[in-house]
């Protein structure tokens, strides 16, 4: 095992990103919104230094990012901010920083005074500056790169040959028996193409190549589904706002079906609107007298995950644009996108759906593509949910706006209305004490120490668990670093639990799957039960 780095070594390796000028005319929320498209697409960025450290006020610069696009390193992820802040995803997908000059030349203008004042998070703490810099050291002297190396290539040839293989049986045994073995291998192996290689791939983390990347990603829509669907409710709702909940929207998804399009910048994880009202997954969602059996019925819905997102989720989506409150032009905006969608639904419906049945009848072929779909659907939920809805995680919430600013980020805190960083903030003070060394502070609403509030590991430093999980085990650093591909999880495991207890910040594990299952079941029988927060 590696030492956890010297503080003495680091390097804080900030992209400064410049400062708006206070002369360019200002752009509006509206006009940047309609630069959404991959043939228009403007983002905006955070400036910092801010003015005022101690403020909320932010300002923003605007970047043309059309054709950079097509040279970007991490390929065309970077259009998923087409239209919007995309503060979180420049911060977290470029460990390593990016060079002022790149965004300088990229520049066209400035956001007007306060465009995203109301914005959750806050970026002063210098906690996840650190971090990156320790992980990218870490990797280094590892001689590991961000992306993947030999053994995810490896993984993935060995998961699409056993993908293949069972759909090929699944089709052309005779013996029926045989077949639905196929399917359910077929299921089992599409819940692990979606957690080793599409996952990676989509995140810009498989490799280095863009295309590679791409072609990773398009696994996605191999098994069925849509990568750019997957995009926009992982990429631009899960991740930047693991577990908040966004009462403004919440408000608004109560009353209308649809708003300006200005206003589609929803600061809400969609996973938790996701399966409400079947399943409450958050303690601000009203409560309903069938919560009480949720953690009886849950496993049963997880089951039909992935059969809601192939035949509900994708086409609402590809079709409306939008993802409840978030914009989804970015990738569905554009024709060839949406002519690719449609096609490869086309596709996967032939080999997955079509040959089965005119292989086996309907009622037979029917039975298998379900059968594979409920394999499938059932591991996926089952690895994911443990890592967001269990015992010790924290729930935040972006208040209304009639409240006083100080209030509009209310504290992370458990189902108990526990504030795990509150005690480990306890723990650091009591550390100090004896040490007389002062640790730094991070705010509640940082971005990193909410990721590592909302996300919970198990079997944490298992290279077995973190490759059969596609990383899944070591969510924390998933979360934290959605560019580095999951085969290095354990290599930076020790590096981030270390920064996490020398800055105050909780790291919270589960000792293996079994136990976080079980830890899963009874946090949901406790919500499906607590009155409404
Ligand atoms: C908004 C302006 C952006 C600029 C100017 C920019 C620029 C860059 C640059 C210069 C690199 C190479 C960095 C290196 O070699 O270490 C890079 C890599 C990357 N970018 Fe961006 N980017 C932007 C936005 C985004 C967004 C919005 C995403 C994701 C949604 C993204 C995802 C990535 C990924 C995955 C990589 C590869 C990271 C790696 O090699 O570790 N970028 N970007």
């Amino acid at each position: 095992m590696c030492n956890p780095p010297t503080k003495s070594k680091l390097t804080v390796p900030t992209t400064s990103i410049p400062n708006a000028a206070a002369t360019a005319t200002p752009i509006t929320k509206s006009e940047l919104a309609k630069h959404n498209t991959p043939t228009s697409a403007w983002c905006a960025l955070h400036s910092t230094p801010r003015t005022n450290p101690s403020s909320t006020n932010q300002s923003h610069i605007v970047l043309d990012i059309t054709k950079f696009a097509s040279t970007h390193p991490g390929g065309d992820l970077i259009l998923l901010a087409a239209g919007k802040d995309a503060s979180v995803l420049f911060e977290t997908y470029h460990p390593r920083g990016v060079h002022p000059s790149i965004v300088q030349r990229l520049q066209i203008g400035v956001m007007e005074e306060n465009a995203f004042n109301d914005s959750f998070y806050d970026w002063n703490s210098d906690f996840y500056k650190v971090l990156k810099s320790r992980v990218v050291q870490r990797l280094e002297e590892r001689g590991l790169n961000t992306r993947g190396s030999g053994e995810i290539w490896l993984k993935a040839a060995l998961l699409l040959i056993g993908f293949w293989t069972c759909l090929y049986y699944m089709i052309i045994s005779e013996n029926y028996p045989v077949a639905l073995a196929a399917s359910v291998g077929m299921g089992s192996f599409a819940a692990f193409v979606g957690t080793c290689i599409q996952h990676d791939g989509n995140h810009g983390a498989f490799a280095k190549n863009r295309l590679v990347n791409k072609f990773a990603g398009w696994t996605l829509d191999m098994i069925g589904a849509s990568a750019f669907t997957w995009e926009i409710q992982h990429m631009l709702g899960h991740h930047p706002y693991t577990n908040v909940l966004d009462e403004v929207e919440k408000e608004k998804l109560e009353k209308l079906d649809d708003c300006p399009i200005e206003e589609k910048d929803q600061e809400s994880d969609p996973d938790v609107f996701s399966s409400f009202p079947l399943m409450r997954m958050h303690p601000l969602q009203k409560p309903s007298w069938f919560h009480k059996y949720q953690h009886i019925y849950a496993p049963l819905l997880f089951a039909l995950m992935t059969l809601a997102k192939v035949f509900q989720q994708d086409f609402e989506v590809a079709t409306s644009k939008r993802l409840y409150h978030i914009d989804a032009n970015g990738r569905y905006g554009s024709f060839f996108n949406v002519a690719r969608f449609w096609a490869m639904k086309l596709i996967t419906m032939i080999y997955m759906m079509g040959l089965p049945i005119y292989a086996h009848g309907l009622f037979k072929g029917m039975g298998l593509f379900v059968l594979g779909h409920l394999v499938c659907g059932e591991l996926l939920a089952t690895m994911f949910i443990v890592n967001h809805v269990i015992e010790g995680v924290s729930y935040a919430a972006k208040t209304l706006p009639n409240e006083s600013a100080k209030e509009k980020v209310v504290k992370p805190t458990t189902v108990n209305g526990d504030t795990p960083m509150e005690k480990t903030r306890q723990h650091v003070a009591a550390m100090e004490n004896k040490s007389k060394a002062a640790a730094p502070f991070v705010p509640y609403n940082d971005w990193a120490a909410v990721q590592c509030q909302t996300s919970v590991n198990w079997s944490p430093g298992s290279w077995f668990w973190n490759h059969f999980s596609g990383g899944l085990s070591h969510q924390i650093e998933h979360h934290l670093f959605p560019s580095i591909c999951h085969t290095n999880y354990y290599h930076i495991q020790d590096v981030v639990e270390s920064t996490c207890q020398e800055y105050g910040v909780p790291y919270q594990s589960q000792p293996n799957l079994f136990v976080a299952y079980g830890k899963m079941l009874s946090h949901l029988k406790f919500l499906g039960r607590s009155k409404s927060a």
